[in-house]
């Protein structure tokens, strides 16, 4: 089984993802969490950027796809293919989203994707509200960062919001205590 956990940063999926292998682990199941960007080279000079200096949102794209390749030659398609439960913390739609919002077009970052993406059983959006969810993560900048990331983030959240009508894509409100999350999303996998 394939799940994805979606959202902006501070929405809870690193948690989730935890209490979710967890509940799989406790009934037997062999489970392999992992997240993008990974800590391959491509996803650390993606990390790296964060710090040394944003890239051009072409080499960024042209980053992102290149890690989740090597993501899912090595780790993610090996371990669906041996039965395992794959849950990841961010997926192609985190794409769609944030380099949807740099001005690429969400549906041909999809397409891309999904040449050589396999698609998630589950997707979960978790969603939250931008203010609560820099709150959370503690996030303050000075003005100009403060409304440009706000600004940024909204759109994000708009573009996962836009997956919600899809038959594998499940919309969880976490503005709501950690257990009750869960219990949402092991609602959902029933
Ligand atoms: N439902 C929740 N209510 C309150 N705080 C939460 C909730 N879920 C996560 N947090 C806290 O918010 C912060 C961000 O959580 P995290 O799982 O790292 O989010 P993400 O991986 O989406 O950025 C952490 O300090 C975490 O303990
Ligand atoms: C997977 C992915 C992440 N991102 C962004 C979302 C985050 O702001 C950033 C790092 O992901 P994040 O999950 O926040 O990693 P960390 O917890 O180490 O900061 O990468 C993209 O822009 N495109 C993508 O395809």
């Amino acid at each position: 089984m394939f799940i994805v956990l979606e959202g902006i940063d501070g929405t809870g999926k690193s948690t989730q993802v935890q209490l979710l292998a967890d509940w799989f682990r406790s009934q037997g199941r062999e489970v392999v969490t992992s997240r993008e960007p990974t800590d391959q080279p491509w996803g650390k000079k993606l990390r790296e950027s964060a710090a040394t200096g944003r890239l051009s949102p072409e080499d960024e794209l042209e980053y992102f796809l290149k890690d989740r390749k090597q993501h899912i030659d090595e780790l993610i398609r090996p371990a669906l293919d041996a039965g395992k439960v794959v849950i990841l913390d961010r997926y192609y739609f985190s794409t769609m989203a944030y380099q949807g919002s740099r001005g690429f077009n969400p549906r041909e970052i999809r397409a891309k994707n999904e040449a050589f993406a396999p698609r998630p059983d589950h997707l979960f959006i978790l969603d939250l509200d931008v203010d609560a969810a820099r709150e959370r993560i503690g996030a303050r900048g000075d003005t100009t960062n403060e409304f440009e990331k706000r600004d940024s983030l909204a759109k994000c959240r708009e573009i996962f919001l836009g997956l919600a009508e899809e038959p594998f894509v499940h919309v969880i409100d976490t503005n709501r205590p950690i257990a009750e999350v869960q219990a949402s999303l092991r609602e959902a996998l029933q």
